[in-house]
């Protein structure tokens, strides 16, 4: 099971554009991407209140629809756009499919975004299911989606490594009974990787089957 945003796409341009034009629409002023990086990883409604909070938004569940709306609109139009690949990405999803392992990419971003990102970055072929932040009723650090993925591929939690870039992926991957690998390249809410609880670090997913 591997997380998207902050483990195989670098998604901060698109997740600033996105939020920039949708802040315009609603006559807000613009936010650094500096400052979206510490409130990704937790889903598209966390992400829009907390930048809404942070450029001093008054009446946040009143303006939520519409900010969600504009959102939504702006996020699929630029989807991938402002995005790339990690290094190493797809050389380690190569490793990994040589070895016959059935694979899923699981994240917290809206399935509608998730499905033509990984197409646009020639991704796809890779997983044997995609799952995003709305295709079961609790988001990861919840381990729900992690057994339900389990379910999917057919695996024991057990024996299906979660790989991920934040102490949400590692928090669900304990509480399923996963094993969890994390990248030190990714968001984490802006905490060094390593004060969170993993089988093991990577600086690149290439490095992952040895
Ligand atoms: O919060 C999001 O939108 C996505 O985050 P994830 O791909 O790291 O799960
Ligand atoms: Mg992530």
């Amino acid at each position: 099971m591997i997380d998207l945003d902050g483990t195989m796409v670098n998604t901060l341009g698109d997740f600033a554009e996105a939020l920039n034009r949708m802040l315009a629409d609603l006559q807000l002023p613009a936010v650094a991407p500096q400052a979206i990086e510490n409130m990704v990883g937790k889903g598209s409604e966390h992400l829009i209140r907390s930048v809404l909070a942070h450029v001093g938004a008054r009446n946040i569940d009143e303006m939520y629809p519409q900010a969600w709306q504009r959102y939504e609109h702006h996020y699929l139009v630029i989807n991938g756009q402002f995005a790339d690949v990690y290094p190493g990405v797809l050389e380690g999803l190569e490793q990994l499919k040589a070895m016959g392992l059935r694979m899923a990419c699981l994240t917290n971003k809206p399935l509608s975004f998730a499905q033509p990102l990984l197409a646009a970055k020639g991704l796809d072929g890779f997983f044997d299911c995609v799952f995003g932040g709305d295709s079961f009723p609790r988001k990861k650090p919840d381990p729900m989606p992690l057994v339900e993925t389990c379910k999917a591929l057919g695996s024991m939690p057990a024996r299906t490594l979660m790989v991920g870039d934040s102490s949400n992926d590692a928090q669900a991957a304990h509480a399923a009974g996963c094993p969890v690998v994390l990248v030190s390249y990714g968001y984490n809410h802006g905490q060094p990787i390593s004060t969170v609880d993993a089988t093991a670090y990577l600086d690149s997913l290439a490095q992952l089957v040895a």
